[in-house]
C-alpha cells in the first residue's frame, strides 16, 4: 500500500466504527457498523440483476417484488450519505455485508472494492416468498449458484433479522408495526439457530412456520431432502459455509469489473489535510495521522499519549495525532514523513507522503451560498498563473423514484481574480449543486500536459524534433469538503485573502 490511494475512504468507512468526528471529512466513520439486518437481504436481490452486484436496486424499489420498502428504503437512505465517486453505491452495500455480519459475531468476509453502480434498473427475478421451488431455484442458478448454495445462502441470510408485519402482513398474520416475527431466537447473532431450532420443531420463522403460500423458508430447505441443512446443523460448518458463500455473493460481479485485493487496515495514513494559502508569506500545513496501534497496553498503561482522539474498529485501535505548521511561499512543500516518537521514520515506501503546492485548495474562501451556489478559490503559485485551470466537481444527483445518489462528473473552469498574495493568485470558478450536495468533492487541476514527449515537426526527411518546454499536469485529487461550515446566507463566501 503506498498513499494515496484511491480506497482510502474505503478503507476508513470499513475500519474505523468510532472515529474522532474532525478526521474523517464527511463524518464518514459509522456509528455502530451498517445497519445489520437490511444489508444481506439487499445483496440477495442484486444477484438477479445483471451479472452481479451493480446497485440497480436503486431503480427498482417500486417493483412489487422488492416489496419491504420500509427496511430497504432506510438503508439506501443511509448508506446515500457515504457515496461518492471512491465509494459506489455497490461497493457500500458488498462493504454492508462485512460489517453487519461482523456487528452480529459473524465470520470476517473479507472486502474487494471497485463495484460500479448501474445507470438503469436491472432484470426482474428476485425471488419472493410466494415464488414457486423451481423459479426461484432458476433465478439462483442464474446468478451462478446451484440449489444446495441456494440453501446455504437463504440459511445464511436468515440467520440475522426476521419478517415486518407492516410489509408482509400476510405472513405475519398482523400488519402493525410491532409485528417482527424473528427467523430465529438469536436475531441479532450470526450463528446457526436458524437451522438447529429448524430441526428441533420449535423454529419461529415465519418462512417456515407461516402460511403454506409464503413458506419459501420451507421449500428452499427442504429442496435436497434437508441434506444441506443436516451440514449446517454443525456450527463450525456453518461459519465456514457462510463465510464463502457471502464471499462469493458480493464477489459476483459484471465481467466489466475488476475487484481489488481484499482492503487491508493502513497503518500510517494521513487524514484530512490540508494545505492552502494563509498568509502573504506562508502556506498553512494541517491535518491529520492515523495511526494503528499494534500494542496499545504496556504493562496495564496507555503507552501512547494521543491529541488527536481515538478511533476503534471492529479489530482495530487507531490513535490520530493533530499537526499544523506553516511552511514559507518560497519554500513550498512536495512530501512529507511521518515519524512516532522514536520509531523509524515512515516514508510511504521511500518516496514520502506526496503532497503539491503548486496550486492549493482555499477552503477558508470557498463555500457554498444559499446551499446552492457552490464557490471554489484555489491558489495558484505564480509561475503557473498562465496555465489554465479548473475543478472537477464530483456532483451527487437525486432523482425522484432512484433510491440513491448518481454521481455527476462535472468540469467547472476557474478564472483568476486578479487578486494575488506573496507567490500566489487566487482563482475562482462557481458551480450549482443541491442543497443536499453539503459535501460535494472535487480535484483542482493545473493543466499543464499529462505527456513527455517531444512533439515532432515537418515531414519526410525535413522531420526533427523540437524540444517544447513541458509544463506537466499537476492535480490535486478528490478534496473533501464541508463547506457549508462556512457561509450559509446568500451574502456569498468569505473575502479573499489581500496582501
Ligand atoms: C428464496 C430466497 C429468499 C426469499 C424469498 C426471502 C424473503 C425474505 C423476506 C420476505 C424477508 C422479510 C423482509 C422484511 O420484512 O423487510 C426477508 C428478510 C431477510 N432476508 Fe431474505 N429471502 C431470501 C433469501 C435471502 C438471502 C439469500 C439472504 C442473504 C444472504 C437474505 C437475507 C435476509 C435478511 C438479513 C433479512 C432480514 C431483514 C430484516 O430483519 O430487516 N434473504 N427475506
Amino acid at each position: 500500500y503506498t498513499w494515496p490511494s484511491w480506497t482510502d475512504e474505503l478503507e476508513d468507512i470499513m475500519y474505523l466504527q468510532i472515529s474522532p468526528p474532525p478526521v474523517l471529512p464527511s463524518d464518514k466513520a459509522l456509528p455502530n457498523g451498517f445497519e445489520p439486518r437490511f444489508t444481506t437481504r439487499l445483496l440477495m436481490i442484486k444477484l438477479t440483476g445483471k451479472g452481479g452486484l451493480d446497485a440497480s436496486l436503486m431503480y427498482e424499489m417500486e417493483r412489487p417484488e422488492n416489496q419491504g420498502n420500509e427496511g430497504l428504503n432506510a438503508t439506501f437512505g443511509f448508506f446515500t450519505g457515504y457515496q461518492s465517486i471512491r465509494s459506489s453505491m455497490a461497493d457500500l452495500l458488498a462493504l454492508g455485508v462485512y460489517t453487519s455480519v461482523r456487528e452480529c459475531s459473524g465470520p470476517v468476509i473479507p472486502f474487494r472494492a471497485g463495484r460500479i453502480d448501474a445507470t438503469a434498473a436491472g432484470e426482474t427475478g428476485v425471488p419472493e416468498p410466494t415464488t414457486d421451488l423451481q423459479t426461484t431455484i432458476a433465478q439462483f442458478e442464474k446468478a451462478g449458484f446451484d440449489k444446495s448454495e441456494m440453501i446455504a445462502m437463504v440459511a445464511c441470510g436468515h440467520t440475522l433479522g426476521g419478517v415486518h408485519g407492516n410489509d408482509f402482513p400476510d405472513i405475519t398474520g398482523d400488519s402493525n408495526e410491532s409485528s417482527f416475527p424473528r427467523f430465529d431466537s438469536s436475531t441479532a447473532r450470526f450463528d446457526n439457530t436458524v437451522v438447529t431450532e429448524y430441526f428441533e420443531g420449535n423454529t419461529t420463522n415465519p418462512l417456515v412456520v407461516g402460511p403454506h403460500a409464503t413458506n419459501s423458508d420451507l421449500r428452499v430447505f427442504t429442496s435436497d431432502n434437508n441434506v444441506t441443512m443436516q451440514n449446517l446443523r454443525d456450527p463450525a460448518a456453518f461459519r465456514t459455509t457462510c463465510t464463502s458463500i457471502l464471499q462469493r455473493m458480493i464477489d459476483t460481479v459484471p465481467s466489466t469489473v475488476t475487484l481489488t485485493e481484499p482492503i487491508q487496515p493502513v497503518d500510517v495514513k494521513p487524514m484530512a489535510l490540508k494545505l492552502s494559502v494563509t498568509s502573504a508569506s506562508t502556506i498553512r500545513f494541517e491535518g491529520s495521522k492515523r495511526r494503528r496501534v499494534f500494542d496499545v497496553y504496556d504493562n496495564g498503561d496507555d503507552v501512547e499519549v494521543s491529541t488527536g482522539g481515538q478511533g476503534l474498529g471492529f479489530d482495530d485501535h487507531f490513535q490520530f495525532y493533530e499537526f499544523a505548521t506553516d511552511i514559507p511561499h518560497t519554500t513550498g512543500i512536495s512530501s512529507f514523513n511521518v515519524q512516532y516518537s522514536t520509531e523509524p521514520l515512515h516514508t510511504n515506501g521511500g518516496g514520502g507522503f506526496p503532497l503539491h503546492s503548486e496550486i492549493l485548495a482555499q477552503p477558508l474562501q470557498s463555500c457554498v451560498a444559499g446551499l446552492k451556489q457552490m464557490k471554489i478559490v484555489a491558489a495558484v503559485r505564480n509561475d503557473r498563473a498562465q496555465i489554465p485551470v479548473h475543478a472537477v466537481v464530483y456532483v451527487k444527483n437525486y432523482t425522484p423514484g432512484v433510491f440513491g445518489a448518481v454521481i455527476e462528473k462535472r468540469k467547472v473552469e476557474l478564472v483568476s481574480t486578479g487578486k494575488s498574495v506573496g507567490e500566489y493568485t487566487f482563482f475562482s470558478g462557481s458551480t450549482e449543486v443541491s442543497d443536499r450536495s453539503i459535501f460535494t468533492q472535487y480535484d483542482l487541476v493545473s493543466e499543464g500536459d499529462e505527456g513527455e514527449e517531444d512533439e515532432v515537426c515537418g515531414e519526410g526527411e525535413e522531420e526533427y524534433e523540437e524540444e517544447v518546454e513541458m509544463v506537466e499536469m499537476v492535480k490535486v485529487e478528490f478534496l473533501s469538503t464541508a463547506l457549508f461550515a462556512q457561509s450559509q446566507d446568500e451574502s456569498g463566501c468569505p473575502a479573499l485573502l489581500t496582501a
